[in-house]
């Protein structure tokens, strides 16, 4: 089984700044019952956006984080043998069904084929999931709510969800913070002052617009934070860029040459 992490209803939210009306938008979907697809590159808050809402909404959460060995077992259950005994063990999904809690699948391009089969039923008027082993086919839990993301940057063409699974979804497009935005979030996260995250920010802000030319991906949020986190536990500011910001990034010696041209633009 697949480790997945389970969020129990009631949770006080996690700290989310939103960065426009993503919350409204969200709450409406989930009222209505409709599926929805975050779209967005790594490290920008798409997790903590759904953790956030998720305990907004009183509905419990369940994360999985997919991969290409993720099968529709994985989600749905399987039989275990235990004590000598075989018996059902519902998976992350079922549980969510069952409980009317929302199902996070992190990263979807990367399970497997036979996931996507099964978020068919799931994500359309029908609100079931025929589960093949035990015969049953679940009607959904009322708040039961699908939400997947995925990265559109990723450069792989095999990775993209085919259109008749796309087109089940609501989608919201997200992004990087935008200064004004990120400079609180980073700040509040690490501890460190908002005048010391600054030059961070702005670093993170250059480091992005390369993305396609010397980057693949631009800088992550999350990285930001790491980097401030260093700093604000008495690490000294560059070596705390390289680690969070510069190495991360890229293994090619003339690419993170140019990344720490950068950095002593900013940092002198
Ligand atoms: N609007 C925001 N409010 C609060 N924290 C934020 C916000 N945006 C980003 N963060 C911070 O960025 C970190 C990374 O975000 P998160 O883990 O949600 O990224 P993600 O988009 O889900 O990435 P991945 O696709 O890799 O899972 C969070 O742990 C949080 O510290």
């Amino acid at each position: 089984m697949n480790a997945h992490n389970i969020t129990k209803e009631g949770a006080a939210a996690p700290f989310y700044l939103p960065q426009g009306d993503e919350c409204d938008v969200f709450a409406a979907a989930a009222a209505c019952d409709l599926p929805v697809l975050l779209k967005g590159p790594t490290g920008c808050g798409k997790t903590r956006f759904v953790a956030h809402m998720a305990a907004k909404l009183g509905r419990p959460l369940y994360t999985v984080a997919c991969h290409d060995d993720l099968s529709a077992a994985d989600l749905i259950g399987r039989y275990l043998l235990k004590g000598g005994e075989t018996v059902w063990v519902d998976g992350p999904l079922t549980r969510a069904v069952r409980e009317g809690a929302i199902c996070y699948l992190d990263e979807v391009v990367e399970a497997r084929k036979d996931v996507t089969v099964v978020l068919h039923p799931l994500t359309d008027d029908r609100r079931i999931l025929p589960i093949d082993r035990t015969g049953e086919e679940l009607e959904a839990a009322p708040g039961f709510m699908l939400v997947a993301s995925y990265n559109p940057g990723y450069q792989n063409i095999l990775k993209t969800l085919k259109p008749s699974t796309r087109q089940r979804f609501v989608a919201m497009e997200f992004d990087f913070p935008a200064p004004q935005h990120e400079i609180p979030v980073v700040a509040r996260e690490s501890g460190l002052s908002e005048e010391r995250v600054k030059p961070l920010v702005r670093l993170a802000g250059k480091l992005r617009g390369l993305k396609g030319q010397d980057l693949e991906e631009g800088v992550s949020t999350r990285l930001v934070v790491y980097a401030a986190t260093l700093i604000a536990r008495g690490m000294p500011i560059e070596r705390a860029i390289d680690t969070a910001m510069i190495e991360p990034l890229s293994d090619d010696e003339d690419v993170k040459r140019g990344l720490r041209d950068l950095v002593t633009a900013i940092f002198g």
